[in-house]
C-alpha cells in the first residue's frame, strides 16, 4: 500500500495542505486549509468536495504553524482518514530560493540556514514556509522534508532579463531578479501540450492573476521573462502589494516622511494595492461588488498594469501566441478577464464574450490571432511530484 505524501503552502494566517498518495504520478486524496492561525483557527478538509474534517478553535485562540501541523499529524493518524497509511514526506512552498537553489532540494539544518538569510526578500511568505517546517520537525523529526522554489523555474531566463541596471558588484551579492510563482507557471507549462500544442511551443503570457499576482513569458514551456523580480513586489499591482514603482517615491518617503526599512515594508506589501487603492478591500471579489468611485479606480489601475506588462512581454517574446489566465482572478474574475482581454486587442486578442462568462476554458473567438485559455493551477501536485522525485534520487 503507498504511503501518503503531504503538501504544504504556508500563509501569514492560513496554512493550506493537500494529501497525495505517494506513487509515481502523485494523486489527490484530501486538501484542506487552517484559517486565521493566531486569531480564530478553524480547520476543514475534503476529499471529492465533500468535508470529511472540521474543527473550530475559540477566539483569540493562538494556534500557530505548529498548533496547526501537531493538529493535522494526530488527525491523519486516525484510520478513516488515510486508511493506515502514515505521511512518508512533506513538500513544502517556500517563496525564495536565492541564487543555491535552483531545483527542489531535501531540507537538514544547513539548507534551513540558507533559506532563513533570505527572509529579507520575501517578508511576506517567507518566515512563514520556514515556521511550517520547523514546525514539522518538532512534530515528524523523522519524517523527511523537501523545499520547493517559486523562484526555481525561471532559471532558464537570458541573463538580461536577469539583469538589473545596477554596478555589478550588487548581482555578484545576488541582487538580481528571479521571480515568483514558479510552481504555478511550471504546472502550466507542464499541461500546456494537451491543452494547446501550438501554444506549448510557440510565445505565450501566462497570467497569475491571484492575491499575488504576476506575469510570465514562456517561450516553448521555459520561462524567459517574468514580471516579479528580487522580491515578490515588481511588476503588476497585488491585493495588498503596490507592483513596480518608481525607486525615487522611496527615496522621497524616507527623506520627506522619515520613513524607515521597517516602515516602507508594511507600505509597500501591506497596505498598497488594491487595499491601499481603493481604501476598502484587498479582495477582487469583494471590490467587483462594490460600486464607489475608490474601488473602480483600484479595479481600472489593476487591469492598466496588467495591460502594460502584456505588452512588455510579448516584446520580450517578439510576438505572442496565447494568454493564459490562472489564480484566484484569473481562473474566476469573468469581469477582470474581459477587460484586459479588451484592452489589448491591439496585440490580436478577441474574446469570446460566452466563452469568458462560461470560465473557458478557450475564452478566445473564432477570429482572434492569440489563443485565450483559462487553465486552473495546481502547485501542489507539481510539489508532490517534485518531493517524490528529490526523494527518490536521494534513495
Ligand atoms: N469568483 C471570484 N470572482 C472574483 N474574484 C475571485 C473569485 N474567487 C476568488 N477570487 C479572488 O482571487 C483572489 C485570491 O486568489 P488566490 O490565487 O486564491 O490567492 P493566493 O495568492 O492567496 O493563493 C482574491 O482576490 C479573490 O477575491
Ligand atoms: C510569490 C507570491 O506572491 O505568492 P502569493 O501569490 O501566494 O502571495
Ligand atoms: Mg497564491
Amino acid at each position: 500500500m503507498p504511503n501518503a505524501l503531504l503538501v504544504l503552502n504556508a500563509g501569514s494566517s492560513s496554512l493550506k495542505f493537500s494529501i497525495f498518495l505517494d506513487e509515481e504520478s502523485p494523486r489527490l486524496l484530501l486538501r484542506g486549509e487552517f484559517e486565521a492561525l493566531s486569531t480564530h483557527p478553524r480547520f476543514t478538509a475534503r476529499a471529492d468536495g465533500a468535508v470529511i474534517g472540521e474543527q473550530d478553535w475559540a477566539p483569540g485562540t493562538r494556534l500557530g504553524h505548529e498548533g496547526a501541523i501537531a493538529h493535522l499529524f494526530a488527525w491523519g493518524r486516525r484510520e478513516e482518514v488515510l486508511g493506515g497509511r502514515h505521511i512518508s514526506a512533506v513538500g513544502h512552498r517556500v517563496v525564495h530560493g536565492g541564487t543555491r537553489f535552483f531545483g527542489p532540494a531535501r531540507i537538514d539544518a544547513a539548507t534551513l540556514a540558507e533559506l532563513e538569510a533570505l527572509i529579507p526578500l520575501a517578508p511576506l511568505h517567507q518566515p512563514h514556509c520556514l515556521a511550517a517546517i520547523q514546525a514539522v520537525t518538532r512534530t515528524a523529526p523523522t519524517v523527511a522534508q523537501v523545499a520547493c522554489f517559486d523562484t526555481a523555474f525561471h532559471r532558464t531566463q537570458p541573463a538580461v532579463a536577469q539583469a538589473f541596471a545596477l554596478p555589478r558588484r550588487y548581482a555578484e551579492e545576488g541582487i538580481r531578479r528571479y521571480g515568483f510563482h514558479g510552481l504555478s507557471y511550471e504546472y502550466i507549462a507542464s499541461v500546456l501540450p494537451e491543452v494547446d500544442s501550438h501554444a506549448a511551443r510557440g510565445r505565450t503570457v501566462v497570467a497569475h492573476l491571484g492575491n499575488g499576482a504576476s506575469l510570465c513569458a514562456l517561450l516553448g514551456g521555459r520561462s524567459v521573462a517574468t514580471t516579479m523580480s528580487l522580491t515578490a513586489l515588481d511588476g503588476l499591482m497585488m491585493g495588498t502589494r503596490c507592483g513596480a514603482i518608481d525607486p525615487g517615491v522611496l527615496l522621497y518617503l524616507m527623506e520627506r516622511h522619515g520613513m524607515d526599512a521597517r516602515a516602507l515594508e508594511r507600505l509597500l506589501y501591506e497596505e498598497s494595492g488594491l487595499l491601499g487603492v481603493s481604501g476598502e478591500s484587498s479582495d477582487m471579489r469583494d471590490l467587483l461588488n462594490r460600486s464607489s468611485a475608490a474601488a473602480g479606480e483600484a479595479l481600472d489601475l489593476f487591469v492598466y498594469r496588467i495591460h502594460r506588462e502584456l505588452g512588455s512581454l510579448a516584446a520580450a517574446l517578439h510576438g505572442l501566441d496565447a494568454v493564459v489566465f490562472t489564480g484566484g482572478i484569473g481562473e474566476h474574475a469573468v469581469p477582470i478577464r474581459a477587460r484586459v482581454c479588451q484592452g489589448a486587442r491591439w496585440l490580436g486578442l478577441e474574446l469570446d464574450e460566452e466563452a469568458n462568462a462560461r470560465g473557458g476554458p478557450r475564452i478566445s473567438g473564432p477570429g482572434s490571432r492569440v489563443a485565450l485559455w483559462v487553465v486552473p493551477t495546481n502547485e501542489e501536485v507539481m510539489i508532490a511530484r517534485h518531493t517524490r522525485r528529490v526523494l527518490c534520487e536521494v534513495a
